[in-house]
């Protein structure tokens, strides 16, 4: 049996807000709004830029770079590329997000040429996005995870051994969202059991969580971002659906939590779990 050791999360909140680093988004329309204040909530600053004539000269002055294939059109798969390649050539940290890579082989076979030639630091997506690019079968939806995917005791072993050779395989932390993250790098795996279910009932959770990972990336390290930005989306959600009533005031103190939790709160209240490689 795998070894357990309960994980204290870095604060990392304070340092961002003292940095402000600028964070240049290639996202989807639907939460491109939600991203966009949920970097201003923890500090960072947001630019949201897709023209594939203006995307290096952006990157270039960025301090991040998040990649999100939620509404790919021809021009953001353009930008997307030019992004990165610039981000890759600047060692600027870029993130991306595989969103619907389980029901579109054209975003699949673009993810897969992204990774190849841009290198991110992190590679995010929930259980069945993640399964998919590893080449397994998934249960999804759409761009949601079936519930079959979700990580359990049974197929905890299988898991580890099948993102750890995919973290090997593109040199990047793993970010693997659900009802419990794993974060997966070859040092070892980090669950975090943070959250409530009422996050997956709102569109773009998981894009503004790719968002705040990579402005975590400006003051941490791929493990360390995304380790911290979990938990502070899990907590942030779990207490916003305590304050809230229905989806519609769940949304308003998300973004409330995000910007009013302390580093202090985010280290104490996480539910963070290592496993060691
Ligand atoms: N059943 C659950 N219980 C607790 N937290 C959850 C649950 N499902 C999702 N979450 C949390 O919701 C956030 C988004 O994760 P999810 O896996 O839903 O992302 P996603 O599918 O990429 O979302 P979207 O495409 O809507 O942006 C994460 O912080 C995750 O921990
Ligand atoms: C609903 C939806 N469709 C494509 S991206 C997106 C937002 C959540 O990823």
């Amino acid at each position: 049996m795998t070894e357990r050791m309960t994980k204290t999360v870095l604060p990392l909140k304070e340092q961002l807000i003292k940095k402000q680093p600028l964070v240049h988004c290639i996202t989807n329309p639907i939460s491109i709004n939600d991203c966009a204040n949920g970097l201003l909530a923890v500090g960072a600053r947001p630019i949201m830029a897709e023209h594939p004539a203006e995307v290096a000269g952006i990157t270039a002055s960025a301090k991040a770079l998040m990649i999100n294939l939620g509404n790919i059109t021809d021009v953001r798969m353009s930008s997307m590329l030019i992004a990165g390649t610039q981000a890759h050539q600047d060692e600027i940290p870029c993130l991306i997000d595989l969103v619907g890579v389980t029901c579109s082989e054209l975003r699949m076979n673009y993810a897969i040429r992204f990774v190849n030639n841009c290198h991110p630091y992190v590679i995010k997506g929930n259980f069945s996005e993640i399964l998919a690019f590893c080449g397994r079968s998934s249960h999804a939806a759409g761009i949601d995870a079936g519930e079959e995917d979700q990580l359990c005791e049974n197929n905890l072993e299988d898991r580890i051994r099948l993102f750890h050779d995919l973290a090997v395989r593109t040199d990047a932390v793993i970010l693997i969202t659900g009802r419990t993250d794993m974060i997966v790098s070859r040092e070892g795996v980090l669950l975090c059991d943070n959250g409530t279910p009422v996050l997956s009932r709102l569109t773009g959770t998981g894009c503004m969580l790719g968002a705040l990972t990579a402005a975590f990336l400006t003051v941490g390290t791929p493990a360390e971002a995304s380790a911290y930005a979990v938990c502070l989306m899990g907590i942030a959600g779990e207490q916003a659906a305590a304050l809230s009533h229905g989806m519609g005031s769940f949304h308003t103190e998300l973004i409330n939590r995000l910007d009013l939790l302390t580093d202090h709160e985010v280290c104490s209240l996480a539910k963070l779990i290592f496993l060691p490689q």
